[in-house]
């Protein structure tokens, strides 16, 4: 169900609470500071009048009152506005901090189902630009819609207290320059930010794909033709934005015209006024002084509808997440794996509609190790996935001896499976810490017998500085073989009792596989090992061998 701005923005806010003191704080140094900007106009008007003979008003006897007031006021003005930037922006920094630690702790307990589901791409838009979308929200959102509305409420009570009248008028201009003007116009500008957004997001997409294919491109001659589409989507980018531009000029005058429209009706009702002796001149200048000084804060809330509707699309992505209830469920106080003889029993399982694993009976006996053979797409992955509970069967058990795997602890399910995934991720560190991610204690014997046993120890050792070279520094020189033999010595390093291999020897050459096979076979002892893959000189080792055939096991 899609929420309403105001129920996005009200849980944005209680999503703060904490910071709730500090929001106060910029928000009353905020209205502090617009009253003073206005003040300054006021107290000097009065100040010119004195001069001139006009009037002397009893708060200020002299012009030297006059000067100091002026000068304490632009004083303060100085002040205030500082300190509401500053904790309006401590709070917005302190606030992405907050949310990104929420975030990511939702995040850990979503994972694995959500990042390995297939919107999985999305999550690196959430986790990047939906939260800093926020920044706006915290920072130049909340704080001056409140602010508008004290220091209007608080000016409106001042011109209304000289003349109800002028009063009314000052609270039409209020209502038509924040909410009637943005909001007739909203539509258009959203639309013509929109498609700005649109073409210059697309020009970029393309011009990246152009830099990370280069190679490609150079190799086929395809550059000019490339360089043309770029010179296109550029003008098409610079007509958007000149569109925008329009559009943001036409809003402006209308704007312009309709404050002055207001100071002027002001002016004359208020002369009127005047000149009937319904008023004093005093409470009549004071009344339009105040209100022609006054239109920042409203201002300030009408450039707020531009991006609100983004923020609150963002705030609602972020909210839904955090709200987001895991597939998986951990368990904490259930029993540790005390049997590695894995069975699975009439399992059926589904990713939604979509039927993956279809009265599936199998047995996985430790000191064992089983081959899993079957078409891409027929689910070996997916088995994999169940047996480390990614996701809960939907029919039928899996057990590890006699439990359940349901109230099985999570930690210790984990960490008694080691599982390697198609793709080796190498975190940007030292070639010893990405194999310390399997075993963080381990010595270096262990990680260099490791490495060893997966074939990949003499190119360690080739490398510049060996187990300290900086994965970062290879950069994509590093082949496929190498990353998948790296993931290799993880599982040989990491001490689970069961291990998992999905397509281990994918981008091995023939001696790697042999090699890295034996070093498997020796390894096998009181483990239960499951390796699946398509090619059968793989699953040679194999003690028992499953055939997957199009979603059912023969
Ligand atoms: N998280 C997911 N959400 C929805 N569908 C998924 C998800 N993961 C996999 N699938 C789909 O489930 C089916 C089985 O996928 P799985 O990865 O288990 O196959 P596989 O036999 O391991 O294939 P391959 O040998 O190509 O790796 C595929 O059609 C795949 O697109």
């Amino acid at each position: 169900m899609r929420k309403t701005g105001i129920s996005i923005m009200a849980k944005l806010i209680t999503l703060v609470k904490p910071f709730a003191g500090i929001m106060m704080i910029t928000i009353l140094m905020g209205t502090l500071g617009f009253l003073a900007a206005i003040g300054i106009t006021v107290v000097a008007t009065i100040g010119i009048l004195h001069i001139l003979g006009f009037f002397i008003m009893e708060w200020f006897p002299s012009l030297y009152h006059i000067s100091f007031t002026l000068l304490i006021i632009a004083f303060a003005r100085g002040i205030l506005r500082y300190l509401e930037q500053f904790s309006g922006h401590y709070i917005a920094f302190k606030l992405l901090a907050f949310i990104r630690d929420k975030v990511f702790k939702t995040l850990r307990r979503l994972a694995p189902a959500k990042v390995d589901g297939r919107d999985s791409g999305q999550l690196i838009s959430l986790i990047t630009s939906d939260i800093e979308q926020l920044e706006v929200f915290y920072a130049h959102t909340i704080a001056p819609i409140v602010i508008a509305i004290l220091t209007c409420s608080i000016l409106l009570f001042i011109i209304g207290y000289e003349s109800f009248v002028l009063g009314f008028i000052a609270l039409l201009a209020y209502i038509t320059i924040g909410f009637i003007i943005p909001f007739t116009t909203a539509k258009a500008t959203r639309e013509h930010g929109r498609n700005y957004r649109h073409e210059v997001g697309d020009m970029n997409s393309y011009f990246l794909q152009s830099l990370r294919g280069i190679r490609e491109i150079i190799l086929f001659e395809d550059g000019e033709r490339r360089k043309s589409i770029i010179n296109e989507k550029s003008i098409q980018a610079n007509k958007s934005i000149e569109n925008l531009k329009k559009h943001e000029g036409r809003t402006r005058a209308i704007m312009e015209a309709t404050i002055l429209s207001f100071s002027t009706i002001m002016l004359f009702v208020g002369s009127i006024l005047c000149i009937y002796g319904y008023i004093s001149f005093a409470s009549f200048l004071i009344s339009f002084i105040t209100l022609i000084s006054s239109y920042g804060p409203v201002i300030a809330l009408s450039n707020l509808s531009n991006n609100l509707l983004q923020t609150f699309a963002s705030g609602e992505r972020v909210l839904a997440l955090l709200e987001e209830e895991e597939v998986i469920k951990k368990v904490t106080t259930g029993a540790a794996v005390r049997n590695t003889d894995i069975t699975l029993k009439n399992v059926n399982f589904a990713y939604e509609d979509e039927v993956i694993l279809n009265n599936l009976n199998l047995e996985l006996n430790k000191n064992q190790i089983i081959g899993i053979l079957g078409k891409s797409g027929c689910g070996k992955s997916t088995l994999l996935k169940l047996l480390m509970r990614f996701y809960d069967v939907q029919e039928g058990s899996i057990k590890f001896g006699g439990d359940s795997i349901k109230y099985i602890n999570t930690s210790s399910l984990r960490s008694t499976i080691a599982y390697v995934t198609q793709s080796t991720y190498l975190f940007n560190s030292t070639i010893e810490e990405n194999l310390r991610v399997a075993k963080r204690d381990a010595t270096m014997d262990e990680i260099i017998s490791a490495s060893k046993k997966a074939n990949i120890y003499d190119f360690i050792m080739n490398l510049p500085e060996g187990f300290q070279t900086q994965v970062g520094e290879l950069g994509d020189n590093l082949s496929s073989g190498e990353r998948q033999r790296l993931g290799l010595a993880r599982a040989f390093l990491h001490a689970g009792k069961v291990i998992l291999l999905d397509e281990p020897t994918s981008n091995l050459d023939s001696l790697n596989e042999n090699i890295i096979l034996k070093s498997l076979k020796n390894h096998s002892q009181n483990k239960t090992i499951i390796l699946v893959s398509h090619r059968p000189s793989t699953l040679s080792i194999a003690d028992k061998i499953y055939h997957f055939n199009s979603r059912r096991v023969s």
